[in-house]
């Protein structure tokens, strides 16, 4: 029986995928697995028994990579499962920030009670209103799957859309609409966009990467859109940016103390994954592969082990080894099952950055103690015997 353990309210429409192997468990100490959305684990002590973690979204900036890798836990995300429901979220981003919507709407519900409301807006109204998007021009950071989404929804809302991604993959470049302008530096896109949105992870080398010397490359009046991560961008050059006009509005889906009282800002509470559709979505990716890796060991879309698959194990037992990228590996795990007479059926090894994962399927019954030897192998983080 596998422990499932959700740190945050996982849709129902995932967790019905759960067969009679699983149950749910409210305790943290004995799970075999996590489900999580955006709960914070770098604080989390793991327990031995923790096998894989799945992040039922896209980012994995909550979850230290490092330390799962070390301790043999895979961790998984579910790419693109959100992806149109944050595109809709940033569109309407985008409209907000053309006139002032949400003063619009206050104002008309303060004069709530005024008998003369459709003659008096005639005269206000023009304190709320501002510019159309048609013609302007998107600049798009990050092309993966929520970036050229949204880039191929502004070229159909007459936007001239200008992308850059040092890193796109293939899949992503083929999804891209082949008016979407490609910027190799960075700073053309700054210099020639009305507006800009973010599409990239956070991680150590984009941390507070929309800092000074990008918004001095900045138009004046340009308008920001993060729907990404906070910290991405620098927010005291930020608050500079704004007093000083370079950003006209800058438009967040994540609140903090500091964005909250900034001007010219809108803030909205982290949404951009909060719909039925996302939520059903990433809940069903991430609970099929939790259960298709702790039952058969299959590995897709980790973002710290390599992809791996072997279907369904047909030999008498499956091992799993979760080990360094080190030279030798292979020559001693085979050493240890030669020496108790176990004959290798099949075997994969695939690698990823520092770590690597052998899957083998063999044609003898394996005992914990072949186990215990394996695991004593230096570098090895895990062993996990999948079919006995
Ligand atoms: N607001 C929300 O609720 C919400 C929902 C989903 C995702 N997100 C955020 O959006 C981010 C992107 O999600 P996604 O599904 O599109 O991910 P993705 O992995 O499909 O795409 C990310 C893209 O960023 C690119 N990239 C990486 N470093 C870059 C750099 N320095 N400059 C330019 N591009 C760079 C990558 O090459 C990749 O194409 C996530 O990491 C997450 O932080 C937020
Ligand atoms: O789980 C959520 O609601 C937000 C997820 C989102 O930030 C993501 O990175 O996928």
């Amino acid at each position: 029986m596998f422990k499932v353990h959700c740190l945050n309210s996982i849709s129902n429409f995932g967790l019905k995928e759960l067969n009679t192997r699983y149950s749910l468990t409210d305790s943290l100490v004995d799970a075999d697995a996590f489900l999580v959305r955006s709960a914070s684990l770098h604080e989390q002590e793991f327990n031995p028994q923790l096998q894989c973690i799945a992040r039922a979204g896209a980012g994995v900036n909550n979850i230290p990579l490092e330390r799962c890798s070390e301790k043999g836990i895979v961790v998984f995300n579910t790419p693109g499962a959100n992806a149109n429901g944050v595109k809709e979220l940033v569109l309407a981003g985008l409209l907000l920030s053309c006139r002032d919507l949400v003063g619009g709407i206050e104002w008309c519900k303060k004069n709530a009670n005024d008998e003369a409301i459709a003659k008096t807006v005639e005269k206000e109204k023009k304190n709320f209103s501002g510019i159309e998007i048609q013609g302007k021009t998107l600049g798009v950071i990050g092309l993966g799957a929520i970036g050229a989404k949204v880039a191929n929804a502004a070229t159909s809302l007459a936007m001239k859309v200008i992308g850059y991604d040092p890193y796109i993959s293939i899949h992503a470049a083929w999804s891209l609409s082949s008016k979407v302008e490609h910027a190799t530096e960075i700073q053309t896109l700054l210099e020639k966009a009305d507006f800009i949105t973010l599409h990239l992870p956070l991680t150590n080398d984009t941390k507070e990467m929309i800092n000074e010397s990008l918004f001095n490359i900045m138009k004046h009046g340009t308008v920001l859109l993060n729907f990404s991560r906070d910290t991405l961008v620098n927010e005291i050059d930020l608050k500079n940016a704004i007093e000083q006009g370079i950003i006209k509005k800058y438009i967040t889906d994540f609140p903090n103390p500091t964005v909250m009282h900034l001007d010219n800002t809108l803030v909205l509470p982290h949404l951009g994954a909060s719909t039925e559709e996302a939520e059903d979505n990433c809940a069903q990716m991430a609970v099929l592969e939790m259960m298709e890796y702790l039952e058969h060991g299959n590995i897709k879309n980790s973002v710290n082990y390599p992809n791996c698959d072997m279907g369904h194990c047909e030999a008498t037992s499956r091992i799993a080894l979760l080990h360094q990228n080190i030279p030798n590996m292979i020559g001693q795990i085979t050493q240890v099952l030669a020496k108790e007479g176990i004959n290798i059926a099949n075997l994969i090894n695939n690698s990823k950055g520092q770590v690597a994962y052998t899957l083998i399927d063999l044609e003898n019954k394996i005992k914990d103690t072949t186990k215990n030897e394996l695991e004593s192998i230096q570098g090895v983080s895990k062993v996990r015997i999948i079919k006995m």
